[in-house]
């Protein structure tokens, strides 16, 4: 049997810069075969993934880590077929991007409990993104970071260019105590040649997560970011998406944008979109990361083969219904009709 193929795990906390990472590497080299896992139904990154012949599987509906661990051996296993029987290019590395929210360690225990997987495929490395904005509020407030930054190999820190060096410092710092083994650069340093980097085997014992009793005790005695924010307990993150048919007038849209913001508050964590929009031929791509600044970006072309708007909201806290009331409101002020909607 041939060698097994590495798998590099790409995690990070929600809105970290994940996607936009893994967009770089994939201009950069094309023998990458590319799974993403997205909380809600509805996906949207694996369309924003650069087309340059790389496979790119989606999977959706839930974590890695727990809901989907079925769905990824499956997406394993059919990877691996498909190579073998000449229906992929031959790829080298499957990368995985992870959910914003996913616990690392889940996401190995996959490949390690299952003999046929741990055959064809090795676990090279976990690198995990974090944001040098908000991701002091992150690891304070949300074990799901706190896990990522224990679990990794290697530590990308991301938005570098909106912070300066002091609080760069200050937090790889920080990560630096939360995680001794994981080396800390900037994910602008991070070329795509990381991906074939072997790290030393670490025994991967998970830390927070599991037992989310001891959070508070964790996030105050390991975490130098400790704030007197409770934690919200593991997974305590609700995604929901909208998905339409229909063009929307951009005055309009910055309007539904902003009122959506101000009613979700600090518990809105992340907002993304394609939306059409009316005199534009491709959508406008919509990116709010917790109260950083709104990012529209018109693109040129539906990015893959659909297009039907799309909108995924993802809030804090315990209440499954709260970023669908959100969406609900979003309809009525953009006067969506209902019939053929689909939420998730
Ligand atoms: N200024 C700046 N913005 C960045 C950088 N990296 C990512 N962003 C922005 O941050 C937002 C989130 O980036 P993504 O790459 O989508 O983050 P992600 O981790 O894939 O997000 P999820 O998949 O939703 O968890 C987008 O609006 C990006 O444009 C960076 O290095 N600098």
């Amino acid at each position: 049997m041939t060698a097994p193929t590495p798998l590099v795990v790409l995690t990070g906390f929600l809105g970290s810069g994940k996607t936009t990472l893994l967009n770089r590497w994939l201009g950069e080299r094309g023998d990458l075969a590319v799974i993403i896992n997205e909380l809600g139904d509805i996906g949207i990154d694996q369309d924003l993934a650069r087309k340059v012949g790389a496979p790119v599987s989606l999977l959706a509906g839930g974590c890695v880590c727990c809901a989907v661990q079925g769905t990824l051996r499956t997406t394993l296993r059919n990877l691996y077929m498909a190579r073998a029987a000449g229906d992929l290019p031959p790829f080298s590395t499957v990368l995985l991007e992870t959910t914003g929210a996913a616990d690392p360690f889940g996401v190995v225990s996959v490949l390690e409990q299952d003999p046929w997987l741990r055959k064809r495929f090795t676990l090279r490395s976990i690198l995990t993104t974090v944001d040098t904005v908000a991701g002091e509020a992150a690891l304070a407030r949300y074990p799901e970071a706190l896990e990522q930054v224990t679990a990794a190999d290697q530590l990308l820190l991301t938005k570098t260019d909106r912070v300066d060096a002091g609080a760069r410092r200050a937090l790889a710092d920080a990560l630096a105590r939360l995680n001794p083994d994981a080396e800390v650069i900037d994910a602008a340093d991070a070329g795509a040649d990381l991906l074939d980097r072997d790290f030393p085997r670490r025994c991967r014992i998970t830390g927070v997560l599991a037992p989310l009793s001891g959070m508070a005790s964790v996030s105050t005695s390991m975490s130098p970011l400790a704030s007197t924010a409770a934690p919200v307990r593991g997974h305590a993150l609700q995604p929901a998406g909208l998905r339409w048919r229909g063009r929307v007038v951009y005055e309009r849209l910055q309007a539904a944008v902003a009122a959506l913001r101000d009613d979700a508050g600090d518990d809105l964590v992340r907002l993304k979109g394609l939306v059409a929009i009316e005199k534009l031929d491709g959508p406008l791509l919509i990116q709010a990361v917790g109260a950083q600044p709104l990012e529209m970006t018109p693109l040129p072309a539906w990015p893959g083969g659909d297009e039907d708007s799309r909108l995924v909201v993802i809030t804090a806290g315990d209440d499954p219904a709260a970023p669908r009331r959100l969406l609900r409101d979003w309809q009525r002020r953009l006067e969506i009709a209902t019939e053929g909607n689909e939420h998730a």
